[in-house]
């Protein structure tokens, strides 16, 4: 690993949407720099269509960069080849926000886990053993392997979706509003699962949300997007509790982040509910 460059580093990036027929194309992101550290959650929040996912599947390499750049542990990545794109993906996973269109219904769970392990040249036997610890990191059964994903309740759906995205130990995942298709007491435990891990392995997250309480939460870092834009970066506390922009206010206001101690009290009671009423969301 490279020590003195953050992992993801995004200098100036264009986004162009181009429409046929039309010359001028649809910019959807404008000149965005943003560094995400090893180890680092970093939320991107923002109204809809303010550019958020677009630049999710920028990182990912599914969206036009018409300029600037992006590099991943100091290598250039905003150009790659299919074969190079192919070999990044076991360092960057995305974890999508709906679990009932993302995993494929007619696959088991088991096959869902071992796809991108075998797509990687891992043995059959391995890849066994490698989705049986797959799924006790994210806390679902041993026999959840031969079910199907219709079988399962959201919450437990985005922990396969975790687990299928955390099967190559990835170094980046975006989050792309991970929690937001989940009840409040789901979205806490998922939450709790998403810090545990990242706490254990060191992962860094790409967290978008438009849920500023969350990104508190979960976040290290915050970055606001408006019209393409990045209007204000820091420290998640920082931002929420003091944001400089007028449009990061007019957020707040639309959605006031609690006292940090009510907030903590807030999410215990929470975790309590959730364990009490769904213990195996
Ligand atoms: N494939 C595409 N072709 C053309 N325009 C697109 C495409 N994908 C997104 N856009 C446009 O880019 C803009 C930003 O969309 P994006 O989905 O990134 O916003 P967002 O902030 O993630 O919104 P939301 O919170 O609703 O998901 C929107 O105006 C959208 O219409």
């Amino acid at each position: 690993m490279n020590t003195t460059e953050p992992l993801l580093r995004i200098e100036d990036l264009v986004v162009t949407y181009r429409a046929s027929g039309r010359r001028a194309g649809n910019r959807v992101l404008d000149g965005i720099s943003l560094q995400i550290g090893a180890g680092e959650c970093v939320g991107l929040v923002g109204e809809s269509g303010s550019g958020k996912s677009t630049l999710g599947r920028a990182v990912l390499g599914l969206a036009p960069v018409t300029a600037g750049s992006i590099s991943f542990d100091g290598r250039r990545i905003d150009a790659l080849g299919r074969r190079g794109r192919r070999a990044l993906a076991a360092d960057i996973q995305v974890v999508f926000q709906d679990p009932y269109t993302s995993l494929n219904p007619s696959m088991s769970v088991g096959d869902i886990l071992a796809e991108p392990i075998r797509a990687a040249g891992l043995k059959r036997v391995h890849a066994a053993s490698r989705v049986r610890e797959l799924l006790e990191q994210v806390d679902l059964p041993a026999d959840a392997e031969s079910r199907f994903p219709r079988q399962f309740s959201g919450g437990q759906r985005q922990r396969i979706a975790i687990a299928r995205a955390l099967a190559l130990e990835p170094r980046l995942i975006i989050c792309d509003e991970p929690l937001s298709a989940l009840d409040l007491s789901t979205q806490a435990r998922v939450m709790d699962l998403l810090i545990g891990i990242q706490e254990r392995t060191g992962v860094s997250y790409l967290f978008i949300s438009h849920d500023l309480q969350v990104v508190r939460e979960m976040c290290h870092r915050v970055a606001v997007m408006f019209r393409g834009r990045l209007v204000e970066t820091g420290e998640a506390d920082q931002v929420t509790a003091s944001p400089e922009h007028p449009y990061t206010r007019q957020l707040m206001l639309a959605a006031p982040v609690a006292d940090p101690v009510v907030q903590a009290e807030r999410r215990r009671e929470r975790s309590r509910l959730a364990q009490t009423v769904n213990p195996a969301a």
